[in-house]
């Protein structure tokens, strides 16, 4: 049997979670969930189940999601060819045919392991009320194909979601004005949406514990960027991949007014648990450059 030291700290946990509850009572917030930290089934039972407690509690959650690594999985199945420019999928006709089925097929199930757990999510793409409208996008003067840079957010099915109680989970596929499908990095998706709802947090769950000023060290994990320093590391050449749109988005997030915005390790168990009720800084952070450095403040 537990003792009662062991009920206490309980209780002690629980308390010490009530600031942070208020805080974001009623607020949005955005949790962008990366295809890279998905690949485990418990682990991603254990994303939505943290997620169904913050909605619970009374925050909005809204879940942007991705599914690279599946898109990949099923282009190589198919023997499609694969590639990336800076960080972004080249899309002909093929791809994006596979990557909308690929992403909804994701986008379902997350939303119904929501469901089982007794909690109301409905699982769209951004064409569903043209929530996301898009223009072709360029990748450094290069034509990429069928990708999209986010142009328009349509927040009214957004709002009509959390109002009824509904946590939107929303896969990154959007249509221009021919309403033609366009595959947008999920990152870019989150931040736009973020911006669009005036979310309160944005919190990215990817496959890495943070950024790193030197990705061949390990030791060079950086728990704050101001955006100045992150638009200094971007310059650097020390990031790379798919590490390169999430970096820039968060900056994006940033100047366009939301208040905080995360890089967390989405292998570690109840890591946005751990970044939303307590004070232990979990991955990076990036803030604003007038913003006072919280966890050096507090050390
Ligand atoms: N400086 C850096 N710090 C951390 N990760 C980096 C850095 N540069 C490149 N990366 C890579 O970026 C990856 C995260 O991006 P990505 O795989 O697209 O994740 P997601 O699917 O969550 O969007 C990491 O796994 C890492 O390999
Ligand atoms: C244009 C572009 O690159 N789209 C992404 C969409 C999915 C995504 O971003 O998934 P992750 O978050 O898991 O990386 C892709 O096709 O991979």
């Amino acid at each position: 049997m537990e003792s009662m030291e062991n009920w206490l700290q309980k209780a002690g946990v629980l308390i010490e979670a009530l600031p942070y509850i208020q805080r974001f009572h009623g607020k949005t917030i955005v949790v962008k969930y990366g295809g890279s930290a998905m690949v485990d089934h418990d682990l991603k039972k254990s994303v939505i189940r943290d997620v169904a407690l913050l909605k619970l509690v009374g925050f909005r959650p809204i879940i942007v999601h991705g599914g690279g690594k599946e898109i990949t999985k099923w282009t190589k199945r198919l023997g499609i060819e694969t590639n990336f420019v800076n960080g972004l999928r080249v899309t002909d006709k093929q791809t994006m045919e596979v990557a909308e089925m690929v992403l909804n097929k994701v986008n379902k199930g997350l939303a119904s392991m929501m469901e089982k757990l007794g909690v109301h999510a409905a699982g769209i793409c951004g064409k569903d009320g043209s929530v996301l409208r898009v223009d072709k996008k360029l990748s450094g003067g290069k034509d990429i194909g069928y990708v999209g840079e986010v142009k328009e957010v349509n927040v009214g099915l957004l709002n009509t979601l959390l109002d009824n109680d509904f946590v939107p989970v929303i896969c990154p596929i959007g249509s221009d004005d021919n309403y033609h499908s366009f595959n947008i990095n999920a990152d870019d998706a989150a931040c736009a949406i973020a911006t669009a709802v005036g979310a309160a947090k944005l919190a990215f769950l990817t496959d890495i514990e943070g950024v790193y000023r030197d990705p061949l060290d390990k030791s060079s994990l950086i728990s704050e960027l101001t955006v100045k320093e992150a638009e200094e590391l971007l310059a650097s050449g020390n990031v790379g991949g798919g590490m390169l749109p999430k970096i820039q988005n968060c900056v994006d997030a940033i100047k366009a007014g939301v208040s905080r915005v995360h890089i967390l390790d989405g292998r570690i168990a109840h890591c946005l648990l751990l970044e939303f009720f307590t004070n232990r800084g979990v991955g990076t952070a990036i803030i604003g450059d007038e913003e006072e450095r919280y966890y050096e403040a507090n050390e």
